[in-house]
């Protein structure tokens, strides 16, 4: 046992067990019956090595310690005055478990004797109390065997001090009376200056403490392993002040009453509590622990006064009786508060309504469907088996299983259906823990799952640290991608590669709201329902990867990819792309996503060109509600057999500062309405203005169906273009008759990724970029499905991935 822990166990002994200091004992308190106490102590030698053996003495007459050097000595070697004299427990200064350091003034000098007891029960302190007037507050009264219940020693004394009440039982009446009057005399007597001495002498060497030393429980005594600090308060020794600063320091508040006492449980609700409650902070109230002492008494408070107090205030978590006499409950009311600051009952449960709170049920819903891989409302043995896992370290065996599975449908209906746990299955199961105390096995699989105590996600969680340097880009690595693609299988219930407004909302069922708008739809691609297909769906989260890669990550941690993927954090599924430079520099880029700014006078058509790559003609395009209409369009497109993103931005002629939209992208388009004349006219003052030549630009001319008119500029477009060492402009048209994908964004990608390569030769350079691709992007697309598909497959995530 450590040193500090012998010590601690002794004092709190000395308090609780052997009530040495209350009057309470069983046990003969030498001390009281005789006038000198005697003991043998080790003493720390001149030459500070050695110790030595040395009679001391403890005189209550006298008020002295005495020690002597021989047993038959007769004169003591030193007697010192307790008023001069101080104790501490010194078991590291001393190299003893059982160390006190006893010092002492003598003169003007500080003396200190250094020594130590065999036995660390002898070497405890022991107390006596001090009888003051009643003028002072003290008073004795005596109470009768009726309301102690069969027991020899059945008469009582209660002898209340101004800081505690003391009991002392008599086996016969005689005995109490003759005690009762003794005391009345003494109490009736008026304090001699005498008497204020030693009352301060008797209560700073040997009365009880008012208040208990700091006591620190190891961090290593618990699982959680995290420290205990217990701090103790005395009215008569600290100040309001002193307490309002521990109460706002407390993470767990004991409130003890006496259950012999009804004015104390009184002033549980109408003292401590509301003064507490004002100096705690009220959106993270502390929770408070009921604790009814002296439950050895006969109880004037039963249990269901501190239940009924405990329904009234959400915050008491637990209701305690214990006796600090025979140390009944002791170590569990610690346990207990320990418990009530790591597992809170009060997020989960209310007691009320006697069910889980709404907060809880919600958390445990999610943790239900980010762990039902396959969504079919069942948790089978395999992903309940991942589910331990992931929360416990450990399958569960195959009885275990059986036998939990056997407990719920034993309790309640459709809890189990085939072999595998329904969601009210789960719900019910972890309210069993709840009910049955063991909050920490709900706690693990909450906190597991990014929870912390309010219920909400950690931020740490949804929002892990990422640096991502100016020049650089973030995308989803291949991981993310599987994940992503799992999460889609798992919703795409009627397989057919596309997510139905239902199918959508159960996706983002984990989420606390829905992060995607009416626009994802004309963001990405949908089939002719208006429905995201899988090609959408992955272009919208590439799309907040780049964009929002806080969003994004977010998301990750709603859909569970750093649990079900066994990743440190969400952010193991983003790509920081290096610098833009070194890509340039290298000739050579690993980015699969480019951002292609666009932009155009009014109406000249920069809709219409973003709609078109999504496949949408100017037919399609018209059945666009206004408020459905997106800014962006991202997409994939192949070049040279790479699967890239081209992720195309409207910008608004007027509305924004172009120079800050500017420098982040990979390519800019500059659209003119050929049948506008003063359509071209905005397209020369924004390349003037803000484009220099290093970033790669286009000159596209849109509407190309409709007749050509002379544009009212001093120079003709393709002038421009040939001025500028710009290839000529591109004629583009939505308005075709079925809708196609047009080669033009192949070759604005071709020219975002080798944005080094001759303007001059773009045409030629782009044409073979995107010929060798066509044949290739058929075959990656396949491959790329068949990689990722055995991901859902029933024997789990992991299993899946791991094997890719
Ligand atoms: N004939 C023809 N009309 C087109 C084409 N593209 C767009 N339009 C029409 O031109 C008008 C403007 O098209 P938008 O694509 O909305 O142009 P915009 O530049 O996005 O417009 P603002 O957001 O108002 O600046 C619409 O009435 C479209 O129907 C096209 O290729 N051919």
């Amino acid at each position: 046992m450590p040193l500090s822990s012998v010590l601690r166990d002794q004092w709190i002994r000395a308090k609780y067990e052997r009530r040495e200091f209350t009057g309470e004992s069983d046990h003969p308190q030498r001390e009281y019956d005789s006038d000198i106490l005697e003991s043998i102590l080790w003493k720390k030698g001149k030459d500070k090595k050695a110790f030595l053996k040395r009679t001391f003495q403890l005189s209550r007459k006298e008020f002295t310690l005495r020690y002597f050097v021989r047993e038959d000595s007769k004169v003591p070697k030193a007697v010192i005055y307790m008023k001069d004299l101080n104790v501490a427990f010194q078991p590291e200064k001393i190299g003893h478990n059982h160390g006190l350091q006893i010092f002492y003034l003598q003169g003007e000098h500080t003396r200190n004797l250094f020594v130590y007891h065999e036995s660390g029960k002898d070497a405890t302190e022991r107390g006596a109390i001090f009888i003051g007037t009643e003028n002072h507050s003290y008073s004795v009264t005596g109470f009768s065997p009726g309301k102690r219940g069969p027991s020899r020693w059945n008469w009582g004394i209660t002898m209340r001090t101004p800081v505690r009440e003391f009991i002392f039982l008599c086996e016969h009446e005689q005995d109490q009376q003759e005690w009762l009057e003794a005391l009345r005399e003494v109490i009736s007597r008026p304090m001699t200056r005498q008497d204020y001495a030693t009352r301060y002498i008797k209560q700073r060497i040997t009365e009880v403490p008012y208040r208990a030393e700091e006591i620190t429980i190891p961090a290593d005594v618990i699982p959680e392993r995290v420290p205990t600090l217990i701090v103790d308060y005395s009215e008569a020794e600290q100040t309001d002040e002193q307490l309002f600063q521990e109460i706002s320091k407390a993470n767990v508040i004991c409130i003890v009453y006496s259950v012999s006492d009804k004015r104390s449980i009184e002033k549980v609700t109408s003292y401590w509590i509301p003064l507490i409650t004002v100096h705690t902070d009220k959106y993270n109230r502390v929770p408070l622990i009921l604790v009814g002492n002296k439950s050895d008494l006969p109880g004037n408070c039963s249990m269901e006064t501190s239940l009924a107090i405990m329904n009234q205030h959400r915050d008491i978590e637990t209701c305690v009786e214990c006796s600090a006499k025979n140390l009944k409950n002791i170590s569990e009311l610690f346990f207990y508060a320990q418990k009530a600051v790591l597992h809170p009952s009060g997020p989960l449960y209310c007691p009320k309504k006697k069910y889980m709170t709404s907060l809880c049920v919600q958390a445990l819903t999610r943790i239900f469907k980010v762990s039902d891989l396959d969504n079919d409302g069942i948790l089978n043995d395999d992903q309940l088996n991942s589910f331990q896992r992931t929360c416990f370290n450990s399958p569960l065996s195959p009885k275990a299983l059986d036998d939990m599975k056997n407990v719920v449908r034993r309790n309640i209906r459709d809890a189990v259906l085939g072999d595998g746990l329904t969601l009210k299955g789960f719900l019910f199961l972890n309210m069993l823990f709840i009910q049955r105390g063991r909050h920490e096995t709900t706690w693990t699989i909450l906190r597991r799952f990014g929870y912390e105590d309010d219920l909400g996600l950690h931020r740490d969680y949804l929002l892990p640290e990422l640096k991502v340097p100016p020049d650089a880009t973030t995308e989803l690595n291949h991981d993310a991608y599987l994940f992503l693609q799992g999460i889609f299988d798992k919703h795409d219930k009627d397989h057919d590669s596309a997510l139905s407004p239902e199918e959508l909302k159960d996706l983002f069922s984990v989420f606390p709201y829905i992060p995607w708008g009416p626009d994802v739809s004309n963001t990405v691609c949908t089939n002719d329902r208006g429905w995201i297909t899988y090609q959408g769906y992955l272009s919208q989260w590439t799309l907040t990867a780049y964009l929002d890669v806080d969003g994004c990550l977010e998301s990750l941690g709603y859909l569970g990819y750093s649990i079900l993927f066994a990743q440190e954090s969400q952010a193991a599924g983003i790509t920081v792309t290096r610098d833009k430079k070194i890509d340039i520099k290298k000739r050579q880029t690993q980015r699969s996503v480019f951002l292609c700014n666009v932009f155009g006078d009014f109406q000249s058509g920069k809709s219409g060109f973003l709609q078109a790559f999504l496949g949408r003609n100017l037919r399609s395009q018209r059945k666009i509600p206004k408020e459905h209409r997106s800014d962006y369009a991202i997409s994939t497109t192949y070049v040279y057999g790479q699967e890239k993103y081209l992720l195309l931005h409207k910008m608004f002629p007027g509305d924004c500062d172009l120079s800050d939209a500017y420098p982040a992208c990979d390519i800019v388009c500059l659209l003119y309405d050929v049948g506008n004349p003063f359509s071209f006219k905005y397209c020369a003052k924004v390349y003037q203005q803000y484009l220099d030549s290093k970033t790669p630009c286009m000159i596209i001319a849109t509407k190309s169906d409709l007749p050509v008119v002379r544009q009212l500029y001093s120079c003709t477009p393709m002038e421009f273009c040939r001025k500028h060492k710009m290839p000529p402009p591109q004629f583009f048209s939505c308005n075709t008759v079925t809708p196609r994908r047009q080669a033009i964004y192949t070759k604005l990608v071709t020219v975002a990724m080798y944005p080094y390569v001759s303007q001059a030769k773009w045409n030629n350079f782009c044409l073979c970029a995107s010929v060798g691709a066509a044949v290739l992007a058929v075959l990656g697309f396949a491959l790329h499905r068949v990689l990722v598909k055995p991901w859902c497959s029933s024997a789990g995530l992991l299993s899946g991935h791991r094997s890719l």
